[in-house]
């Protein structure tokens, strides 16, 4: 449904963070991105959004087109891709209800966005907030609520899109072991029962393991790794996390 095709990324100081990268990307497919910080788990979420543009090669989403060389593809694609930020990005004044329902905005024209929007769109923000478990606090600032309730937030907002593909950059990043899980159960669960493919970077090789279909590593911009979760041993980590392999022991010792 949304693939690369040989996308590289070498950004104006220089630095290659992605280099030539295919991969395919499956509907209704969980996918997390490991690798340690610089290792472009940004980089290539980020192309797959048009928020950075390849240097070199292409990324192609199904029906729709090449968003690096069409800007209508661009704008086609971003409207069914609901995006998860680490930071959240909510307005804390804002009731949560009201940040939910910016996620709506996009399936509006600009001018029909100025006005009040429709009950309709109401009713699918409560849902949204429903799913995540925050209901009863719909009316509450969005400040008010913790790290943990205000990410969950950011996913309410990014399902109130509707979206068929959720890309999150480090969604859990900031949280307590606790509210990462609860989080991200959250969005797996939702992506689950929606068929919406999800690719989520992640730090937790823990969380990776447990909610992932799909594992891609990434080490110096390059993947090392493309597999199931059960497949990411020691020996996958030692590349990922640059690690020298354990001397071995002599058994007589
Ligand atoms: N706009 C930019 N200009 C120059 N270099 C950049 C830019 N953005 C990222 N980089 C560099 O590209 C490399 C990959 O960064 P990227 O943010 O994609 O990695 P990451 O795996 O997401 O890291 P982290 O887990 O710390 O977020 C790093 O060396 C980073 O410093």
């Amino acid at each position: 449904m949304l693939r690369l095709d040989q996308a590289t990324v070498t950004y104006p100081n220089g630095l290659t963070a992605l280099q030539p990268t295919s991969l395919a990307f499956r509907p209704g497919e969980f996918t997390v991105l490991l690798g340690a910080s610089g290792a472009g788990k940004s980089t290539l979420l980020r192309c797959l959004n048009g928020l950075v543009t390849p240097t070199a090669g292409d990324v192609i989403a199904d029906g729709v087109g090449s968003i690096v060389h069409d800007r209508r593809a661009l704008r086609r694609h971003r409207r069914r891709t609901g995006m998860v930020f680490q930071q959240h990005h909510l307005i804390g004044r804002l009731t949560a209800l009201d940040n939910v329902l910016t996620g709506r905005l996009a399936a509006h024209g600009f001018v029909r966005s100025l006005f009040p929007l429709p009950r309709a769109d109401r009713r699918l923000a409560l849902a949204a907030l429903d799913r995540v478990g925050l209901l009863d606090r719909a009316l509450d600032r969005a400040d008010r609520l913790s790290g943990g309730q205000q990410q969950r937030v950011g996913i309410a907002r990014a399902m109130a899109q509707e979206p068929e593909i959720v890309l999150a950059d480090e969604p859990v990043a900031s949280l307590d072991p606790g509210s990462a899980e609860r989080v991200l159960s959250d969005l797996h669960r939702i992506c689950r029962e929606d068929g919406i493919a999800a690719i989520v970077s992640l730090h937790q090789v823990e969380l990776a393991r447990r909610f992932a279909d799909r594992v891609i590593a990434l080490a110096h911009g390059r993947v090392v790794h493309d597999g199931r979760p059960g497949e990411v041993g020691p020996r996958v980590l030692d590349v990922i996390y640059d690690r020298p392999p354990l001397p071995l022991v002599d058994a007589a010792e």
